[in-house]
């Protein structure tokens, strides 16, 4: 029986960093369907498409693979191009259309099919792993998540501003959550994590005991 985590909350609230360091720390693997979203955000953005005909032809050329936690975009790595504010806000955008949404969830059922592997999003809980054996919504302020971000985003020597990047995270929280389909939104079975008071550190831990409660089979592998 795999055990799959899905961990689902708002931009900027560490879904990608504790991902990554559970995975670590358990030995499995590690699914960023943010990334996902950027990649054919930023694809169909240059493709500059204008209708649901045209987004439909252009995933038909599309090549996404992935392969060793990388993603390869017609045959290319792709890297940090997909990190700046403008691509989240280009993957917000096509993330509300059901195309995209029904291409990219088959593709992510895919790769996690019979797994052990952390899966971190926003509709992971919801909509493309509704069984999942852990479920985690994890939140901050918006102000906390801000805050974050902007550190990070400097330290890689991007030039933006506090607001610049408070304003992103509040548009793309209006977009995700107030989306038709499949919007950001607590599964009923997940568990809620506010990381706003606590480190990264302790938030990995809160996800472990409940990993150890409810993924006993994997447990005991470790
Ligand atoms: N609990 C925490 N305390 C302090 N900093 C944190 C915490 N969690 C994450 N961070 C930092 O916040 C920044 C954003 O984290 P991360 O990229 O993992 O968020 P995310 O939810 O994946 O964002 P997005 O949805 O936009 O991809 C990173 O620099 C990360 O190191
Ligand atoms: N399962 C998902 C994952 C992401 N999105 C959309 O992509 C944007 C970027 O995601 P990050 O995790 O890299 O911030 C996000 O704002 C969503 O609009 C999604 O819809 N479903």
């Amino acid at each position: 029986m795999p055990c799959r985590i899905a961990i689902d909350g708002p931009a900027g609230s560490g879904k990608t960093t504790i991902a990554k360091l559970l995975a670590k720390t358990l030995g499995i693997f590690y699914l960023d369907t943010g990334a996902m979203y950027r990649i054919v955000g930023l694809y169909l953005e240059k493709s500059d498409v204008s209708n649901d005909e045209e987004i439909e032809n252009k995933l038909k050329e599309l090549k996404l693979s992935f392969s060793d936690g990388d993603f390869f975009l017609n045959g290319k790595k792709v890297g940090d191009e997909i990190r700046t504010p403008d691509v989240g806000i280009y993957a917000s955008k096509y993330a509300k259309n059901e195309i995209v949404r029904r291409y990219l969830t088959k593709l992510q059922r895919e790769i996690a099919e019979n797994e052990n592997i952390v899966v971190e999003g926003r509709d992971i809980g919801t909509v493309v792993l509704p069984d999942a054996e852990v479920k985690i919504f994890l939140v901050a302020t918006q102000e906390a998540r801000a805050k974050r971000r902007f550190k990070e985003l400097t330290e890689k020597g991007v030039k933006v501003t506090y607001e610049q990047v408070l304003n992103e995270i509040k548009l793309r929280d209006k977009q995700d959550s107030e989306r038709n389909v499949a919007p950001l939104r607590k599964a009923k079975d997940a568990i809620l994590i506010d990381s706003t008071k606590f480190s990264i550190e302790e938030v990995v831990q809160k996800i472990l005991e409940v990993v150890k409660e409810k993924c006993k089979l994997l447990w005991q592998r470790e």
